[in-house]
């Protein structure tokens, strides 16, 4: 069912309440390390301001648990906005308190401010209808464009819907829907998913979901690992899941009988010691017998497998591409991400990257503009790949 969207209203003179995922990485100094999600709300942003709204924006920022931390605090964010804006861009130190019902009330036209992280309440995740009823104030109108947050109902994304007149999306979630939704519905062939990263818990179920699409899957990463025990090679000591080595053999069974081409890494970098100075080798490739020795961990695709993934990156016609190839945060780990990154970013393919560090690895390693579209959403793409509705957008008034 489609939903209204910020194109559908006039906001001049009104307050409104816009919810942006402003869940940026911060370093110890509590510098933005990664501005692609402030960047994202932009759009929405200057529409909502140009059209004359009083602008009130909310968003978590990690995962505090209800006590405020200095931290969390999303004061660099508004900081950070204002520079975007070239205007001042008011912050209140509460979110529902005095502070920030006094700046809501002093708002122009035009004029935008950002409440201090909704999560610094506990009241947020349990989506508790008071907190949700004093986020809402006065605002007639609630704007959700916080794509990467719209698969959790918290206050801020489901309940706020209860107390405004009209609930629409903004302009990130919309382009996020297009290219994760509504383009992957009839994808050019072949279609290529890669997936790759720690959290094989979290994506193994998409990898199960997209067996219906995907023509053809590169595995890297830890994912990789759990994948290679159940076909009963030796992983050392890298990182597996063994509740999921079942899922695993389900999966590769499916592939074999469906005819998908299911990539796993020939061969594999291995390191004794998790550092940035650490000596590494290649083992020799899984298929001559290789895997890798107790006492050794994976750490990054080998020297054989990374041309072969570059090939098949090469004649894809779709590349949907979540989770690095291997520890890429340390440049001795990093040389299959790289290579993975420049692959995809030369491809002549529609290419969607999704998930924190894929985003933050294309960001690094290529011209993010040689991607059709950098997700903003991690679990929340996911969620949306496995064919899940997202309560954010489930909430908003229909159309
Ligand atoms: N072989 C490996 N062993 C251990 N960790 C690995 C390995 N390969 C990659 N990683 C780590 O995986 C992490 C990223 O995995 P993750 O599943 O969180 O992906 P992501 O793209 O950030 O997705 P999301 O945003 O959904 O969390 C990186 O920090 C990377 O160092
Ligand atoms: O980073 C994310 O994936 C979103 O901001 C959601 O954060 P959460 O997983 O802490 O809900």
């Amino acid at each position: 069912m489609s939903k209204l969207t910020i194109r559908d209203i006039d906001v001049q003179g009104k307050e409104v309440l816009m919810r942006v995922d402003f869940n940026v990485p911060l370093n110890d100094e509590l510098e933005i390390t990664d501005e692609t999600r402030i960047l994202g709300a932009l759009p929405s942003i200057k529409h909502l301001l140009d059209g004359g709204a009083k602008l009130v924006l909310c968003s978590h920022l990690g995962r505090p648990k209800g006590e405020p931390q200095e931290k969390y605090s999303l004061r660099p964010v508004a900081k950070r906005l204002s520079e975007h804006l070239g205007a001042p861009v008011a912050f209140a130190d509460d979110t529902v308190g005095e502070h920030a019902a006094t700046l809501r009330a002093s708002l122009e036209a035009g004029q935008a401010m950002v409440l201090e992280n909704t999560r610094f309440d506990n009241r947020e995740t349990a989506n508790d209808a008071e907190f949700a009823k004093a986020l809402a104030g006065n605002a007639e109108i609630f704007v959700n464009d916080a794509f990467g947050t719209a698969h959790r109902a918290h206050a801020s994304t489901e309940g706020v819907t209860h107390f405004v007149e009209k609930s629409v999306s903004g302009f990130l979630i919309e382009k996020e829907l297009e290219f994760l939704q509504v383009k992957l519905e009839s994808p050019a062939k072949p279609f290529l998913a890669i997936m790759g990263g720690a959290k094989v818990s979290d994506k193994i179920q998409v990898i199960k979901s997209m067996m219906d699409k995907a023509d053809e899957f590169i595995i890297g990463g830890a994912m990789a690992y759990t994948f290679r025990l159940a076909q009963g090679y030796k992983v050392g000591d890298s990182l597996v899941e063994p509740d999921f080595v079942e899922l695993a053999k389900e999966i590769l069974a499916q592939a074999e009988a469906k005819g998908i081409k299911f990539h796993l890494p020939a061969d594999t970098r291995v390191t004794q010691e998790f550092s940035p100075t650490a000596e590494t080798k290649v083992t020799a490739p899984y298929a001559d017998g290789g895997g890798i020795e107790d006492g050794w961990e994976g750490i990054d695709i080998g020297d054989v497998a990374i041309p072969q993934f570059e090939e098949v990156v090469a004649r894809a016609g779709t590349i949907l591409w979540n989770g690095p190839m291997g520890v890429f945060e340390m440049d001795n780990f990093a040389a299959g991400t790289k290579a993975l990154t420049a692959a995809v970013a030369k491809a002549d393919a529609l290419t969607i990257v999704g998930g924190g560090d894929s985003v933050t690895a294309a960001n690094k390693f290529a011209n993010p503009a040689d991607f059709s579209f950098l997700s903003t959403g991690g679990g929340a793409s996911l969620e949306l790949l496995e064919g899940k509705t997202l309560p954010g957008v489930a909430a908003l008034t229909n159309k």
